[in-house]
């Protein structure tokens, strides 16, 4: 028998000489012992990330075999539906279960109603019809929310600079309604209205779609951290003014429990924390009060703060990703819409032949 095939004899590992007696402090707890070596640090290892924990958002653009770059989020591109539909199954062959859908709405189609958005042949609606057909074993989950589409970049209808809450939720039941039609599996309001995910069940339920589930972005934030989103769906060149009347304000942490409350008694099979790693406390909060699949988001800003640091050499971006990522699973998430999704599954399985 070799004498390199040790691993599972006990064989002691290298240590240091100890110090001597008098040197010794008096401990009887050495937390160092459980991280002596990489066998034991995996032993008691509390939390894993594994690639059933992924959402992949991409962007979905007009056209036919382009890949268009978006600046601020090196290595995220905008893709044709035909290449949506490739990316889908190289995901689906790494074991990543869902894709988040978000359109580059043309300039042209957008006005101040958003009314591409109930169009069901719109962008997403393609996508959406041509991943299930291609991929069915991908889960599909679409957003809903106006502003992809509006002229005025706000995820509702705007009258006298006052974004309108139940006129907005009577256009996201359509809006859902269409999306669902064309066989998406998951539907994700992220638009912050009040009320909108006991209407959009009811609309669902009505339409007799009873399986279509709701992820409800129930605790969304006005954050600075959608920056880089909002250039890769165009919405940076149309919006005027801030998300500050709809969107939550990051300085509250308990209205982010009642917000989520209200989301699951009005139907809501899932909630999402956004943006993520600024807020894991309230991560951790979400999933310790109401004990429901809790998902983050790790926005863009997010994504492009890890990027711009690794490319410049300043961090090692594979652990941060990695790193980041591990952090929710230990706040308490059930899983994470993160860009990494891809290059994180890409490393886990290299891995798993270690
Ligand atoms: N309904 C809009 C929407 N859906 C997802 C994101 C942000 C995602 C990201 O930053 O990665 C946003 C941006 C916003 O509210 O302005
Ligand atoms: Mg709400």
């Amino acid at each position: 028998m070799s004498s390199r095939v040790t691993p599972f004899t006990g064989a002691p590992q290298p240590q240091a000489a100890p110090a001597p007696a008098h040197e010794r402090l008096a401990l009887s707890h050495r937390p160092r012992r459980n991280r002596k070596s990489e066998w034991a640090r995996r032993l008691v290892r509390e939390n894993v990330l594994t690639t059933d924990d992924l959402i992949w958002p991409i962007f979905v653009v007009a056209g036919e075999n382009r890949r268009d770059p978006v600046a601020s989020m090196p290595g995220v591109e905008r893709l044709t539906v035909d290449h949506a539909v490739r990316e889908a199954a190289r995901a689906a062959e790494l074991g990543i279960p869902c894709l988040a859908l978000f359109p580059y709405t043309d300039r042209a189609l957008r006005d101040e109603a958003g009314s591409e958005a109930l169009n069901p042949d719109n962008l997403v609606c393609r996508a959406v019809r041509a991943i299930k057909k291609e991929v069915p074993e991908i889960g599909v989950l679409t957003d809903v929310a106006l502003d992809p589409y509006t002229s005025h970049g706000h995820d509702g209808l705007m009258r006298d600079g006052r974004i309108l809450n139940d006129e907005t939720v009577a256009v996201l039941v359509k809006q859902a309604l269409v999306q669902a039609e064309a066989g998406c599996d998951v539907v994700a309001p992220s638009d912050m209205m009040d009320g909108r995910i006991g209407a959009i069940r009811q609309g669902l339920d009505e339409a007799g779609l009873l399986d279509v589930q709701i992820m409800a972005y129930a605790a969304k934030y006005a954050s600075a951290f959608y920056g880089p989103f909002r250039d890769a769906v165009g919405s940076s060149a149309t919006l005027t003014g801030d998300k500050r009347t709809y969107q939550m304000d990051p300085a509250n942490g308990d209205e982010a429990i009642r917000e989520v409350g209200l989301d699951l008694d009005e139907g809501a099979d899932m909630v999402m924390v956004k943006p993520g790693m600024p807020y894991l406390d309230i991560v951790h909060r979400v999933k310790t009060t109401f004990g429901v699949p809790t998902f983050a988001y790790q926005v863009s800003g997010e994504y492009a703060m890890i990027r711009a640091a690794a490319d410049h050499g300043w961090l090692d971006g594979e652990k941060a990703m990695i790193e980041s990522l591990l952090a929710f699973k230990r706040a308490g998430a059930d899983g994470v819409l993160t860009y990494f999704a891809v290059a994180v599954a890409e490393k886990l399985k290299a891995s798993a032949w270690r």
